[in-house]
């Protein structure tokens, strides 16, 4: 050991001794050339070696750089002298980190690792696509040039996988938005965070308790299908459809699904995509575990306009949202397809889509096909086992609690009444200081709807939920945000 040091400081020696030599014989432009020269000399003799592991690479952001933080903010706290420490908006845990130009150690495997965190003040920018951070931040893994192989195999693979868990346990998760559009952030993200903290769950959740369980195990399955999906080649990713009247509970059912899971949510406003590598981009962005979410489906569907200038046959092509200008700005139907299920929504894994709508007989029969959408969850008025679960919720009420006279009374018209949960919610919030009164008032409440949809006939009156779904596939054009070319245009077409 100690011919060992002694040999490092005779290299050192002789390296200063260049230097000064260098100063003296050369002029300044050979000198920078000369000393790197010296300096690869040096790292040919050391028995170390060095990774640079920076924030951003080239244009896009490193994950193994956020992975690195996380990894060490696990541990950096017990270890570290001088930390730096971070809380998000809104967020309920505090981050440490590593201060600019610390230090820390880190063992795996037997083998001792040591990690620099190196921040550098970037140059003034001339030009630049979008700007980017005042900062250039990035690790420096330092390792023994023998320990090389096991450190970049194992360590690396284990250090992202660590993090992983760590984020999914520690850290709220999050709720991505596109609101600002296609443009991208200073560190090339086009979604902007927050935490996630809807309080759903499949426990508050009011519907019935055999469905309930059906996606709940479906949702499992999914989770642990990592091996299944693979030998089966299929793409990990799940489409579910949730499609009912206003107030049933389509965004709690989603926000039951990521506490459920611990996803986090990509809340994907459509009409803020401009075309169809808008939406790609996107989809590259988001991350595997998690929710992507287009609300109102149907809405997102613009027709100004479109069977004036959108001639095509074939329903794929159609143009979903945007102001045409021809083909540039505009998603088509294939595009959005494409999003859920063409090559593209594989990058990534473990990823579930979920669409709402109001309207399940507007959209095109293409977006519903199995494959693309899995399940199809009809989100229903308030059934008698959903009322319970409300009860419960609200007033703490079990069946039990309740008059037999009033439990008769409430079976009976709760059907008839076809209120949504939301609506029974509000009765029921309203008077939940007085839990005899809410009950009562509950049941006013379903009678007088009940009597209103005898008389005006009850629009569901003929027909089943299934019935709606099967009605809808069945004649998809009737009313459809992807209608058919009008005969005009037909002829026009064929024409030409
Ligand atoms: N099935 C349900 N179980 C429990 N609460 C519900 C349910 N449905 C609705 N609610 C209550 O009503 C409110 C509105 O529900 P939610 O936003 O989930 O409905 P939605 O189906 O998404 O409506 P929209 O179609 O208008 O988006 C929620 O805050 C929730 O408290
Ligand atoms: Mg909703």
């Amino acid at each position: 050991m100690k011919e060992y040091w002694n040999s490092l400081a005779s290299l050192l020696g002789v390296l200063a001794f260049f230097q000064s030599i260098l100063q003296l014989v050369f002029p300044p432009e050979l000198r920078l050339l000369s000393l790197k020269f010296l300096s690869r000399i040096f790292h040919l003799f050391s028995s170390y070696c060095y990774f640079d592991i920076t924030e951003i690479d080239g244009v896009n952001t490193n994950e193994l750089y956020n992975a690195v933080q996380i990894y060490l903010s696990s541990f950096v706290s017990l270890k570290g002298s001088r930390l730096s420490l971070t809380r998000a908006l809104n967020s309920s845990a505090t981050t440490f980190g590593l201060s600019n130009n610390d230090c820390i150690v880190d063992t795996f495997g037997g083998v001792t690792v040591s990690w620099k965190h190196v921040v550098i003040q970037r140059q003034s920018q001339t030009f630049a696509w979008r700007p980017l951070p005042e900062e250039k931040r990035g690790f420096t893994l330092k390792i023994k040039k023998k320990d090389k192989s096991l450190i970049l195999h194992s360590y690396l693979d284990y250090i992202m996988e660590k993090s992983n868990e760590i984020r999914r346990k520690n850290e709220d998760r999050l709720l991505y938005t596109n609101s600002r559009g296609g443009s991208l952030d200073s560190r090339g993200h086009p979604w902007e965070s927050v935490p996630f903290k809807h309080p759903s769950t499949f426990d508050t959740l009011a519907m019935n308790p055999d469905k309930k369980q059906e996606i709940m195990d479906d949702l499992k399955d999914f989770a642990d299908g990592q091996s299944f999906y693979h030998k089966t080649g299929r793409a990990w990713k799940r489409g579910y459809l949730l499609y009912g009247p206003p107030g049933t509970g389509k965004s709690s059912m989603i926000a039951a699904m990521a506490n459920y899971l611990n996803y986090d949510i990509f809340d994907l406003e459509l009409t803020e995509v401009h075309n169809n590598s808008e939406l790609r981009k996107l989809l590259m962005k988001t991350s595997s575990k998690s929710i992507i979410v287009i609300e109102d489906i149907d809405c997102s569907v613009n027709l100004t306009n479109r069977k004036k200038k959108n001639k095509s046959n074939d329903p794929e092509t159609r143009c979903v949202s945007g102001v045409e200008d021809g083909g540039n700005s505009t998603i088509t139907l294939s595009g959005l397809l494409n999003f859920t299920d063409g090559l593209w929504s594989c990058c990534g894994s473990e990823r579930i889509f979920v669409f709402t709508t109001n309207h399940v007989e507007k959209l095109d029969p293409a977006l519903l096909r199995s494959g693309r959408m899995d399940m199809h969850i009809y989100m229903s008025y308030c059934s008698y086992p959903a009322l319970k679960i409300l009860l419960k919720n609200y007033l703490g009420y079990d069946e039990t609690d309740l008059d037999s006279d009033v439990l008769n009374q409430l079976t009976d018209v709760v059907d008839k009444a076809e209120m949504t949960p939301a609506d029974i919610s509000e009765v029921l919030i309203k008077n939940r200081s007085c839990k005899h009164k809410a009950v009562t008032e509950l049941l006013d409440t379903m009678k007088i709807r009940a009597e209103g949809n005898m008389k005006c006939g009850s629009p569901r009156e003929n027909s089943s939920d299934e019935e709606q779904e099967k009605r809808a596939l069945e004649c998809p054009k009737e009313g459809s945000g992807f209608e058919q070319p009008c005969k005009e245009e037909e002829n026009e077409e064929m024409m030409k």
